[in-house]
């Protein structure tokens, strides 16, 4: 039945509302009739909702006056046949509505659905509820009736089918354009969205599924995806069996430069996780008061106790990769190890106050050898923005970033994204146990380890974004997400990047 680009390594193609649009129209001049597709949605919905709750017998439908409410009416006509009692509720009134929309609610009413207006107050009172407001059409902050339908679905307690996006996310963005509904699950159509993926999307979709209801593979020819969602087939892509006669010089070098005065842990985490992804060798240039800590705790570390310029040496030379900022502070010290790692001529990670630094007084900076990391208040700093701006609009503050910084950037935050010159990438996994600290630490090492193996550094950060994620997910499934710490993400990424292992027969180990 799929005929979409299938997924490859690169993981599955995702799309902004025009380009879907664009293909919604190519479908069409193929010679399926757009009242054909919309059927074909309704129908693929309803199919989905029977199979997932079979027991349900009645179903309250909210319907909006564009294509996405047509879906709704549809559905709701197919329901009613199959012998559900539907409570469809528009609004707005059914005169209004035009083509494929109107086609749709008359052909519900000549079915002998129901229908009523949506009136403040109204009570849903479906097992179930099917969010066919708005789908790729939003324009703006949600308005008028929309606006408190959302609300009252969200409020109502029921599960939550939505019918292409949860109403009130933006497609492109993933922002929630006011509110947005909170579905249990999604089912989008055609293309996979964006918004979907990133910002407030992980939090509103629910569970998701994609039908391209059987668009013609052509209808994707010449579509550059606005980016792709990173699957697991990465990992066994880059990251194949060891030569068996690999030694540890071929494995790269990382040094970590973090960890001023009572801030260590940060550098260790990083120094740690980058063992942990396969660094041949790590060092750690650290204060000296946190050298007895980290021998204590990975004594496979190489820690060097730094007090300035003058004992660092030659040690940057020395590594093929350095990972800058973790635990770095705004110091004198932190100043100095940055400015070692800009001079070293060596490929960078650049995370935390690092990145801060740069906001600050480094504006200007631009290289193409070097992985910026900033969460979205870093970006805001680097972009000179508020946070808030970052957040509504995630995918276009990434490429802006990476435009003005060069390199490859990664933006933290739930639907982390990578930018760089091969496009936009978004990692689909991860969890809330990830909101504590160290976690963009242990990031920054798994990155620098995986340039020291030899990746580009682009592949390194998606590759890296994605293992680390999956760690926290399987950290999670072992003991749960509150109280989740970075510390323990390196022994479960270690099983990852090496996928031939079982997961489940692999043991943690610390
Ligand atoms: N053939 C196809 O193409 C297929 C399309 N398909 C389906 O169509 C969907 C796209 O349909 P679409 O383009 O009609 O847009 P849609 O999401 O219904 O929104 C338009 C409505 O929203 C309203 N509205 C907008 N902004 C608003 C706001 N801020 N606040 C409040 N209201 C706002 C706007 O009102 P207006 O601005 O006109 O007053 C109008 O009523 C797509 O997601 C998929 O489900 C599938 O059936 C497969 C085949
Ligand atoms: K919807």
């Amino acid at each position: 039945m799929t005929q979409a680009p299938p997924e490859d390594h690169r993981g599955r193609a995702l799309y902004r509302a025009e380009q879907v649009r664009e293909l919604d129209r190519r479908v069409i001049a193929s010679g399926v009739a757009g009242f054909a597709l919309m059927q074909r949605a309704a129908a693929s919905a309803w199919r989905y909702l029977r199979a997932t709750w079979p027991e349900v017998r009645h179903l309250s439908v909210l319907c909006g006056g564009g294509n996405n409410g047509g879906d709704g009416h549809v559905l709701a006509a197919l329901a009613a046949a199959e012998g559900l009692s539907v409570q469809r509720i528009l609004v707005k009134p059914v005169e209004s509505l035009e083509g494929d929309a109107r086609r749709a609610a008359e052909m519900a009413d000549a079915a002998g659905v129901g229908r009523q207006p949506w009136k403040d107050g109204t009570t849903l009172s479906g097992e179930l509820v099917v969010d066919a407001l708005l789908g790729t059409g939003l324009a703006g902050e949600v308005r008028g009736a929309s606006r408190s339908a959302i609300a009252a679905i969200n409020a109502s307690g029921r599960p939550v089918l939505a019918i292409d996006i949860p109403s009130g996310l933006h497609a492109d963005t993933g922002a929630e354009l006011g509110e947005a509904v909170r579905a249990t699950h999604t089912i989008t159509f055609i293309g996979d969205k964006l918004g979907l993926h990133t910002g407030r999307g992980p939090a509103r979709v629910g569970k998701l599924v994609v039908d391209d209801l059987a668009a013609p593979r052509e209808a994707f020819e010449g579509m550059t995806p606005a980016a792709w969602r990173l699957g697991r087939a990465l990992i066994a892509a880059l990251l194949p069996p060891r030569e068996r006669n690999a030694h540890k010089g071929a494995m790269g070098h990382a040094l970590v430069l973090g960890g001023a005065t009572g801030m260590g842990g940060a550098g260790l985490l990083a120094a740690e996780a980058c063992a942990r992804l396969g660094a041949g060798k790590v060092s750690l240039a650290t204060d000296p008061a946190h050298v007895a800590a980290s021998l204590i705790r990975r004594p496979e570390v190489m820690a060097h106790g730094v007090r300035g310029l003058a004992d660092l040496g030659e040690l940057p030379q020395k590594a093929d990769v350095l990972v800058v900022g973790p635990g770095l502070g705004r110091g004198s010290w932190g100043q100095a190890m940055l400015q070692a790692a800009l001079a070293a001529e060596r490929p960078l990670v650049v995370d935390a106050d690092a990145l801060n630094l740069l906001a600050e007084r480094l504006a200007g900076q631009w290289r193409d050898d070097w992985i910026l990391t900033p969460h979205p208040g870093e970006a805001a700093r680097l972009l000179g923005i508020g946070t808030a701006d970052v957040e509504a609009d995630r995918p276009a503050a990434a490429q802006a970033l990476q435009q003005r910084f060069g390199g490859v950037v990664v933006l933290k935050g739930a639907g982390s994204l990578v930018a760089g010159p091969a496009g936009l990438a978004v990692c689909p996994c991860g969890n809330p146990g990830m909101a504590s600290g160290g976690m963009g630490d242990a990031l920054s090492g798994m990155l620098g380890a995986l340039v020291a193996q030899g990746l580009s550094l682009e592949m390194a950060a998606r590759l890296g974004v994605l293992v680390h994620a999956l760690a926290a997910d399987m950290a999670a499934r072992q003991g749960g997400e509150r109280g989740l710490l970075a510390g323990d993400l390196a022994s479960c990424a270690r099983i990852l990047v090496n996928p031939t292992m079982d997961e489940d027969d692999a043991v943690a180990t610390r």
